[in-house]
């Protein structure tokens, strides 16, 4: 693409009109990934600055460089204010704004985001429309399946996937909008029609300063909900009502606002919820009728998961009756409260709880439907929210008989410092733990210490097949080890 369309975005694009007819052939923020004839756009990283990489951008094929400073260069350099905003706009308008060539629904929230994404998935797939899916497992178009690095990718990556996605005939595209990428303004420039709120508890706080700067971040989504009234391209902002967050987020935006909830008055409530070992039942009460509603999914927290769900998909027109088939249909989501299959009398379950409210929430499924003893096998990741170990800790204690805490992905961290933030101010009243720094033989020993009627949790890990210890990433799946386990069991 010619320079000029690219800065057709910029307000005061005339002052580089002598480059105007210098041919890009691709956007690029890293100079690892330069070839011949691309824009490398400087990023100062929390790691790395990216001016440090000019020279090695060059070298490799850059022919123009955009920084926030002036540089030596042997190439053009284009001077701006932000390169983050910048390379938003840029990759947007490179890839001919794909986000408002189809429907874009956007999932925020400190739990449930993976979940309903993938409730969403299937309820447009039983419509028939053609699906992509970006998020914390993978990014999906159609049935392929690609690996991702983070939650909500970089904006380049994003708005090259999404216009691969429209290449591909993708109509309907459900992402997870972290609080880390709004923050960052790796989705500016997003024209979703939908933006989902989940709720808002404890976690990011080494990142965020506060919980009130987490749920600035979180409104983002809602306050960027594109402020034009068109009748043909509606907005809907969709809000867990039961959240304290609710009220400031309603505020955040102009658009029409969908609430959903359990324990307080909503446009989409669940009623006579009944929960089980195997599923749950409830009555499915919206604008547009009442149904009820048999899915496999386990805990009351799904369900606020299935209204969530289930009022972004009235809202894109889909009808009740498809919703109610694809909510009922869906086996459940990898590694959330996966179940480990095996023919013994206990059970194991493999659950992604890695922040105090979700841990608190599947315990408390757990224990509800427990006939013996709860085991919880957990650790916290290091590199991320020290202040969330002793409260999950503490958690863990509170609702599981026995806990044994280990490592989950220390990263840079050293192990035993992380268990040591968990423990260290428990007191004897708040209950018996073991310390097994080795999340495997802490699995094993677990499954080894288990009786009929027991329940395992091995949480924080989820879907993950990796442990990342330093910065090396080694094979490992929580399902695999507990195998593993359960085959060696005697008894
Ligand atoms: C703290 C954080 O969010 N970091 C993100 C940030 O990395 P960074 O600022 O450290 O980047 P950097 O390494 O300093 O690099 C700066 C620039 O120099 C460039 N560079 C770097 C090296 C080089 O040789 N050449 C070069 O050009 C880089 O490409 C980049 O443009 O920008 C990168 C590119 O967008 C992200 O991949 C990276 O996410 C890291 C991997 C991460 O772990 N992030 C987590 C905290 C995160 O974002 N998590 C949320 C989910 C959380 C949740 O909801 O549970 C997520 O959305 O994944
Ligand atoms: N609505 C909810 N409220 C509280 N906890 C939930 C909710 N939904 C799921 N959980 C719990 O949180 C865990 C993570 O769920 P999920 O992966 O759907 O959330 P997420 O927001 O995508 O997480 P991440 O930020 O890590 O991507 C689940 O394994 C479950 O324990
Ligand atoms: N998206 C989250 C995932 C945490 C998963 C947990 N297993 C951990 O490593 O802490 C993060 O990067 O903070
Ligand atoms: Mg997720």
């Amino acid at each position: 693409m010619r320079l000029k369309e690219i800065l057709s975005f910029h307000p005061f694009a005339n002052q580089f009109s002598a480059l105007y007819d210098i041919e890009i052939n691709a956007i690029k923020m890293d100079s690892r990934e330069i070839t011949n004839g691309d824009m490398f756009v400087c990023i100062n990283g929390f790691t790395v600055d990216g001016h440090d990489y000019i020279e090695e951008a060059i070298e490799k094929g850059a022919i123009i460089v955009v920084a926030e400073r002036n540089v030596e260069a042997t190439v053009p350099v284009i001077v701006v204010e932000d390169t983050v905003r910048f390379l938003a706009m840029a990759a947007s308008c490179f890839y001919q704004y794909p986000t408002s060539k189809l429907s874009l629904i956007g999932v925020t929230g400190t739990n449930g985001k993976t979940t309903v994404t993938y409730l969403l998935e299937n309820i447009f797939k039983q419509c028939g429309k053609k699906t992509g899916v970006i998020g914390t497992i993978q990014m999906k178009i159609g049935e392929d399946v690609y690996p991702v690095d983070n939650t909500t990718p970089d904006a380049l990556f994003l708005q090259r996937t999404i216009r691969e996605m429209i290449d591909q005939e993708v109509e309907q595209v459900i992402m997870e909008v972290s609080s880390h990428a709004l923050d960052q303004g790796r989705v500016y420039g997003c024209d979703y029609n939908t933006a989902i709120f989940t709720n808002l508890t404890q976690d990011h706080l080494d990142y965020h300063d506060s919980m009130d700067d987490y749920l600035r971040a979180k409104s983002l989504l809602f306050a960027q909900l594109g402020n034009r009234y068109d009748c043909k391209a509606k907005k809907f902002a969709i809000i867990n009502q039961d959240d304290p967050a609710s009220k400031k987020l309603i505020r955040s935006t102009a658009q029409s606002v969908i609430t959903y909830g359990i324990d307080r008055d909503a446009m989409v409530m669940a009623k006579s919820i009944t929960l089980t070992s195997t599923g749950t039942t409830f009555l499915l009460c919206t604008p547009d009728g009442d149904t009820m509603i048999n899915s496999k999914l386990i805990g009351k927290f799904n369900v606020s998961n299935m209204l969530a769900a289930t009022a972004a998909a009235l809202s894109n027109g889909i009808p009740l009756e498809v919703i109610k088939s694809a909510l009922e249909t869906i086996p459940g989501v990898n590694g959330r409260f996966e179940l480990v299959p095996h023919s013994r009398s206990f059970s194991v379950i493999v659950d992604y709880a890695h922040t105090p409210d979700s841990l608190e929430n599947v315990l408390t499924t757990i224990q509800e439907l427990a006939k013996g003893k709860v085991y919880v096998v957990v650790g916290c990741g290091g590199d991320r929210d020290r202040t969330k170990r002793p409260i999950m800790a503490k958690i863990a204690l509170r609702y599981a008989d026995k806990a044994i805490f280990t490592s989950d992905n220390p990263r840079t961290e050293e192990p035993e410092m992380i268990l040591h933030d968990m423990v260290n101010g428990l007191t004897p009243t708040d209950g018996h733990y073991q310390i097994i720094v080795d999340r495997r033989k802490a699995i094993h020993q677990a499954i080894h210490q288990a009786a009929k009627d027991d329940i395992i949790l091995i949480a924080g890990k989820g879907h993950e097949t990796y442990q990342q210890i330093g910065l090396v990433k080694y094979h490992f799946d929580d399902r695999e080890v507990a195998k593993e386990a359960l085959l060696l069991k005697e008894n």
